[in-house]
């Protein structure tokens, strides 16, 4: 399946930072199965409402690309429905956004019953928010008023057909949700919890298994994990020890679309109502410093920004000295560890049994 990515920018703003969301969207075309034959950024003067990259732009990209020959073309942006029926015509090829491609791997990915509702859900109240935008395209083309055309009559039934899903789905997540949170709530009683919390890729069932060796899935892909993962882990000092249930979680993005997050949202908090979260970075990503803000940010949506964290940079094994050592001075308060070379996982684990022995301290003293 042969796409061409594009992403449509109005300014010559931040050239590296564009470089770099264009680099994901190769990512999670590749994860989707899709080979990418080029990825381009492409620079207009103003969003053109009819075809948004404009007419113009659009010609030359279908006469240099052969896009008829192509099966699709993805872009980063997110167009109306109108302006990628547009482009279709033009492009005689399928085209998609970011946001569909994004709940086409999640779709790929789910493996549990809970998982597949949730994406379900996710892609249902999608197309029906498009829906809803097409109906106001529809009737500001008439005016408003006026006799209802066949066309608003069949969204009109998909819309209903569509909710009614929607219900059904969100009743069965419901009862599936409560099962989870009371199987987890026996489990957890009397037990320290961690989260393994980051952005997608950045090796968080990796250091699941090289903590606790568990089996989990573990691929270079993004949202290669979906469904959250709990395994005991025993720490001691020599002297004391005690025993810690690590959750691996769904990997965030930039960007990640809302009704992803709303779908997941009790999925997440589940994961992350812990009492502490251990936010894994990529350190050799060049990116990392937005995909650091991006799970703060992303804590904060789903209410879990209170939670205690210990920043780890994970991949040390591939960074250089000289980035090594300046991350080090730039974080002097995070950790240094490799999943694959298991390189300070003691230092780690110290400072995960370290947080739990001083909080216990703390609680009997008061
Ligand atoms: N060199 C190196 N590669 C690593 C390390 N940790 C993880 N990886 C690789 O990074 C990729 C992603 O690892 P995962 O553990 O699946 O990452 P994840 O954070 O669970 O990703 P998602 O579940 O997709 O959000 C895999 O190819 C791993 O082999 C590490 O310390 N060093
Ligand atoms: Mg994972």
């Amino acid at each position: 399946m042969k796409v061409l990515l594009l992403s449509v920018v109005e300014h010559r703003s931040s050239p590296l930072l564009q470089q770099v969301s264009l680099e994901e969207l190769s990512e999670l075309a590749r994860t989707a199965g899709y080979e990418v034959v080029d990825k381009l950024v492409v620079f207009i003067r103003s969003i053109d409402p009819k075809t948004y990259l404009g007419i113009g732009k659009l010609q030359e990209l279908v006469d240099f690309y052969h896009t008829e020959e192509l099966d699709g073309i993805i872009i980063q942006q997110e167009l109306s429905p109108s302006q990628i029926k547009s482009v279709e015509e033009k492009a005689l090829c399928k085209v998609m956004t970011r946001t569909e491609l994004i709940l086409q791997i999640f779709a790929l990915h789910a493996r549990t019953k809970i998982a597949k509702i949730q994406v379900e859900l996710a892609q249902l109240n999608y197309m029906l928010s498009r829906l809803v935008g097409k109906g106001e395209e529809m009737s500001r083309i008439r005016g408003g008023i006026g006799m209802r055309g066949p066309g608003e009559q069949q969204l009109e039934i998909d819309r209903r057909l569509l909710r009614k899903r929607i219900h059904t789905l969100t009743e069965q997540l419901k009862k599936a949700e409560k099962g989870m949170q009371e199987r987890r709530k026996k489990r957890r009683k009397h037990q320290y919890s961690v989260a393994l919390v980051g952005y997608t890729n950045a090796g968080k069932s990796s250091l699941l298994q090289a903590l606790t060796h568990a089996d989990v899935l573990i691929e270079d892909k993004l949202f290669a994990t979906l469904d959250t993962t709990s395994r005991r882990l025993w720490l001691t000092d020599g002297n004391q020890s005690l025993q810690v249930v690590i959750t691996d979680t769904v990997g965030f993005i930039q960007d990640l679309p809302h009704t992803l997050v709303e779908s997941f949202r009790s999925t997440l908090l589940e994961a992350v109502d812990t009492e502490l979260i251990i936010h894994v970075v990529n350190s050799v990503h060049p990116a990392y410093v937005q995909q650091i803000e991006t799970v703060q940010k992303t804590l904060q949506e789903i209410g879990a920004e209170h939670i205690p964290q210990i920043l780890c940079f994970n991949k040390i094994d591939l960074l250089d000295t000289e980035l090594y050592l300046q991350l080090r001075q730039n974080f002097p308060k995070a950790y240094f560890v490799s999943a694959t070379t298991k390189e300070n996982l003691p230092i780690l684990r110290e400072a995960i049994y370290n947080f739990f022995i001083k909080r216990e301290k703390s609680n009997s003293s008061v």
